[in-house]
């Protein structure tokens, strides 16, 4: 469904008197299939927005190609643009007209008539939990609210690929969990693609099938989220011992499930194990044997953050 080669913006910008060029985006090169929820990952300035508007066709590339919905983004992007929603940072419903005229008007943009235009309008508000909002003003609207009008806004000509830009930023964990809920229901419902940028971690990991993360203007890998914390880290397994005279005992016996030098921090001894579900039993049985007293034994899954520090050198928490 996307299919981006080399993608690159560059900008020149005056700092006083001199100009500069900025590589907004140096290399954008990636693939999204039909139907996935992909995420593209990265701290603010990474490039995300660029690349998005680059696909979407608002601004054209200094380099490199890009097809998208099967029409190359540079030389057809009016037929990308007819089979394309979307969903822009500061999102599209504003103004003081009423939220139902102004979905109805964005319908009719793209060539629909004005009874279809009104159905969809009032079976999409339906479906995304906004039944009485046609006569409300969006501004008046809660910012969840206001978040589910503006896909209401993207999705009204029934397009086969979404594009969100930071769809959840400013929300609260309530309303972000209930949108994440809405885009997941919608692709099952309409087999459409979506393909939204985040810097949130827990965004990227709950909502899509796929993260592609991107720094400094490039991607730095894809994967899955289970896959990408498979691939760097291993799970976390952290024991805690009830005797200081026995942490020497209990690091050597985490030492030999561990892939790495165990930590110790105090009473408690934490190791990277590859799989978890079959060194534990093990681990137990060893502790036990080495007359380990435990006060207890926990396993954590690492974050995406574990895998963006591994893979980028910086935490995607501080980056931002
Ligand atoms: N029109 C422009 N003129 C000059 N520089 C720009 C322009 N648009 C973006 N940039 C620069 O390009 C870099 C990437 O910006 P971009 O907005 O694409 O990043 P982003 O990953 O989307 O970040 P954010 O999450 O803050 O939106 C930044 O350094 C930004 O300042």
């Amino acid at each position: 469904m996307i299919s981006a080669s080399g993608l690159a913006k560059s900008y020149t910008v005056r700092r006083g008197r001199e100009r500069m060029q900025v590589d907004a985006v140096s290399d954008a090169t990636f693939e999204v299939a039909e139907g996935e929820i992909v995420s593209f990952l990265g701290p603010n300035g990474a490039g995300k927005t660029t690349t998005l508007r680059m696909l979407t066709t608002l601004t054209p590339p200094s380099s490199g190609s890009a097809r998208v919905a099967g029409q190359d983004i540079v030389d057809r992007p009016r037929e990308v643009r007819r089979q394309i929603g979307y969903v822009s940072q500061s999102g599209s419903a504003g103004g003081f007209a009423k939220a139902g005229d102004e979905i109805v008007d964005r319908a009719l943009l793209y060539g629909l008539d004005a009874a279809t235009a009104t159905r969809r309008a009032r079976a999409l508000l339906e479906r995304l939990d906004l039944p009485d909002v046609w006569t409300r003003v969006p501004r008046s609207l809660s910012g969840g609210q206001r978040r589910r009008l503006d896909l209401v806004m993207g999705l009204v000509h029934q397009p086969r690929l979404l594009f969100l830009d930071e769809p959840t930023a400013g929300l609260d964990p309530q309303a972000r969990a209930n949108l994440w809920g809405h885009i997941r229901e919608l692709r099952e419902e309409y087999g459409m693609t979506v393909f939204l940028t985040t810097h949130y971690l827990d965004e990227a990991d709950m909502l899509s099938d796929r993260v592609i993360v991107f720094d400094h203007g490039r991607v730095v890998t894809a994967d899955t989220p289970g896959a990408l914390k498979d691939r760097i880290s291993g799970d976390l397994v952290e024991v805690e011992v009830a005797d200081p005279e026995q942490v020497d005992a209990a690091v050597r016996v985490v030492e030999k499930a561990a892939a790495d030098k165990p930590a110790v921090t105090g009473l408690r001894i934490a190791g990277r194990v590859h799989r978890s579900g079959t060194v534990l039993p093990g681990l137990t049985r060893e502790l036990d044997a080495a007359g380990v007293e435990l006060v207890s034994l926990e396993v954590r899954r690492p974050t995406l953050d574990d895998v963006f520090l591994t893979l980028t050198g910086r935490s995607l928490r501080d980056a931002r």
